[in-house]
């Protein structure tokens, strides 16, 4: 600030001998309250303040001396652009400001300039003092004792302390990262670093820059500015999670194996992968960056024009070096729809048509030889003379084959007469010990004090009775072989624990005996009971039943796999008639008695009939009236299938008819009453049919009405 700021009048001057009356009038006149004494030869010889003069001028004895005499001499003359900083310095209270013409201009004092440096500090260290307090960033100002000197409004919202409470206290009484004291300590600046703040529900990232405060080369303290740079950070995340998508991208474009160009809407290339190079026979670094030349890649540029212009999707196969290849590009459009990328994606069918047709041909081998497996495995079926012809069986006799490879124990579930003992021996057959020995036990079939010996043998002497030989049991017997427990459901409890030892331990004790003897037997264990009710009921022990029951195979009942009844006919009859040296045939509806018959002893009841059939029919065609009634009344609709033999007059056809059905209603139904309910008609009408049956064949159906 320069002395002519604070001027703001121009002062009288007063003659050196002017009296003191004269010149307090002169000041008073002008209301100034000072002037500059000057001589004779205009030169300044004091300065008289109206105070003073007045003091005088109340005096009598001095009113009409010259103000020479109370003039103060204590000044100096300056120039009106000094400035105030400078003067305060002088040693003189009064200081006369000259102007251009170096005539006095005005006089200041030096409580004037004290007064204005005063307010002109006061107003620099208010500014001061909002800049710091409204500073965006947090500043936390700290003396060299570390107690808190500065601490503005972002401070307080970053550390949540009140200025009031922050102020005066020593920084770790505030603050915990407290990093500024260590400054106090070092005296280094410490710039950028980082720490983030927990709040309640958010966390927040801070970056503080610590500088210690120097005055005459010793530390006073020092500054910490802190910054929110949460939000610098959010995004820069963001650019590094973009930075890491994009790197991805590129990846993955470039391990297409697809071709793959990116273009802009002006056909400059962004993007071009290894395969696109390859396939099109290019080098990206002909065309990255720059427009798609119809010199380099005539194609893409036809391409890229052609989506450019439709805003569509474009395709076109063209051969390139003797490959066929099929070009797509895609437009990728903004939320206005207007195009800002064309991808286009090329694909070499020639490659691809190679490929679909060696799967093709591979598929087609996969079905040759599944079609030849399956062959084979009819075949191998029936030269054992077992049919296998249901979906369901084709599923078991797969497991079983792949489980024959193997010696794990095989748990065969279904029921009587369903063919487990025959899946056995399939098993066996098909296994590495099809060279040993299949041994069946039927565990049911044998009283329960001779089924240890017959299981595990006997030492000589070893009970009343026994052989002075002894006996190899069946276990022994069954060395390097497989051995069938049948209806292991059957298997005395006492046994049972016996069983599982020489499962698991591979070695058994002949009864009598104390030398353990091992054993290499393949364990195939049946039944028709069903087992686990059993273990739950404790009827069969648990640690057993899981031992057998490592691999179950259930094999489905006769009725559940009807499409086997007729070649197992067919096979069955032809065995029986080999056997016994007859010829004979069964007519279609014994077969289809057969078909509607639910077989519940299975295969083997079917066997058995087949053989009964054979046997003991009189003619060459076995009928329906030759098999056993319940065969019979199980036909289509609950009731074999009605005969005709050939072709006769139609009414004849209809009187044959009516006979076999009234034939079988009554047989079923023991009541004309009931025959004619079952017929849908009256009993009249029944009665009235026997009668002329009667007639017609002689045949009395002789029932009860
Ligand atoms: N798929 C088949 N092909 C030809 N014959 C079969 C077939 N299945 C079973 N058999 C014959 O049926 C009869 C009964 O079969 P098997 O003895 O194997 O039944 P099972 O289930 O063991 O009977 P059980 O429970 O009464 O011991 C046997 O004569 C067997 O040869």
């Amino acid at each position: 600030m320069l002395v002519r700021q604070i001027c703001n009048k121009r002062c009288v001057v007063i003659e050196e001998d002017a009296v003191v009356a004269s010149a307090l009038k002169k000041l008073e006149a002008a209301a100034i309250p000072m002037a500059p004494v000057l001589d004779e030869q205009q030169k300044i010889r004091g300065v008289v303040s109206l105070e003073v003069l007045r003091g005088a001028a109340a005096n009598r004895l001095l009113a009409n001396t010259p103000v020479a005499g109370v003039m103060s001499e204590d000044f100096l003359s300056i120039s009106d652009d000094a400035s105030l900083d400078s003067l305060w310095e002088l040693p003189t209270y009064y200081l006369v400001v000259m102007d251009s013409q170096a005539m006095p201009w005005s006089i200041v004092t030096k409580d004037q300039i004290g007064g204005s440096l005063f307010r002109s500090i006061k107003k620099r260290a208010d500014q001061l003092e909002n800049v710091l307090e409204f500073a965006h960033n947090g500043i936390i100002g700290i003396n060299k004792e570390g107690v808190v000197t500065v601490y503005n409004r972002a401070a307080e919202e970053i550390i949540w302390r009140k200025k009031k409470d922050a102020l005066g206290r020593h920084l770790s009484q505030v603050i915990i990262p407290q990093g500024l004291l260590d400054i106090l300590e070092t005296g280094e600046v410490q710039l950028a670093h980082k720490f983030t703040v927990e709040y309640a529900n958010h966390i927040r990232t801070y970056m503080t820059h610590r500088t210690p405060i120097f005055a005459n080369g010793e530390i006073i303290g020092a500054v910490g500015v802190f910054q929110d740079i949460s939000e610098i950070e959010a995004i820069s995340n963001e650019l590094n999670s973009v930075k890491q998508l994009n790197e991805e991208l590129r990846t993955i474009i470039d391990a297409s194996y697809d071709g793959i160009l990116v273009a802009d809407a002006e056909g400059v290339v962004h993007r071009v992968n290894g395969a696109f190079e390859r396939v099109m026979g290019i080098d990206a670094k002909d065309i990255l960056d720059q427009p798609l030349d119809k010199a380099v890649d005539n194609i893409s540029t036809t391409i890229v024009a052609a989506v450019t212009t439709s805003k569509k999707r474009q395709s076109t196969v063209v051969e390139r070096a003797g490959s066929q290849l099929l070009l797509t590009g895609n437009p990728v459009l903004d939320k206005k729809e207007e195009l800002t990328r064309v991808v286009i994606n090329v694909r070499d069918l020639t490659e691809l048509n190679e490929l679909r047709s060696q799967l093709e041909q591979s598929e087609e081998l996969t079905r040759r030889y599944h079609s030849e497996l399956n062959e084979l495995r009819n075949q191998l079926m029936e030269e054992k003379g077992i049919v296998v012809h249901s979906a369901k069986m084709k599923k078991v006799l797969d497991l079983v084959l792949r489980v024959a490879q193997v010696d794990s124990t095989v748990l065969l579930l279904g029921e009587s007469g369903v063919g487990k003992e025959i899946v056995a021996k399939v098993i066996h057959a098909n296994s590495k010990r099809e060279q040993g020995p299949f041994i069946k036990v039927n565990c049911g079939a044998i009283p329960e004090n001779l089924l240890e010996s017959e299981l595990f043998g006997y030492e000589p002497g070893a009970f009343t009775g026994a052989s002075r030989d002894g006996k190899l049991g069946l276990f022994e017997l069954a060395h390097n072989g497989t051995l069938l427990l049948d209806e292991i459901g059957d298997l005395p409890l006492s046994l049972q624990v016996k069983l599982l030892r020489a499962i698991q331990d591979r070695e058994i004790y002949r009864v009598g005996g104390q030398q353990p003897r091992l054993i290499n037997v393949r364990i195939v264990a049946a039944t028709n009971q069903n087992l686990e009710e059993m273990r739950q009921k404790g009827e069969f022990r648990e640690d057993l039943y899981f031992r057998l029951n490592v691999i179950p195979i259930n094999i489905p009942p006769l009725r559940e796999r009807k499409e086997e009844i007729v070649p197992l006919v067919k096979k069955f009859k032809n065995h029986f008639c080999e056997v016994y040296g007859l010829e004979r045939q069964l007519s279609p509806e014994v077969t289809d008695c057969f078909w509607h018959y639910d077989w519940p002893g299975n295969i083997r009841e079917l066997e058995n009939i087949i053989e009964r059939l054979v046997v003991t029919s009189r003619f060459q065609t076995i009928t329906v009236e030759e098999l056993p009634e319940h065969l019979q009344v199980k036909g289509r609709n609950g009731s074999p299938g009605l005969n005709l033999s050939g072709i006769m007059p139609l009414k004849d056809a209809m009187l044959e008819l009516e006979k076999q059905l009234l034939s079988q209603a009554l047989k079923e139904y023991g009541s004309t009453y009931k025959a004619a309910q079952a017929l849908g008609v009256n009993q009249s009408t029944i009665v009235r049919k026997i009668n002329r049956i009667k007639d017609e064949f002689g045949i009395d159906l002789n029932v009860n009405s």
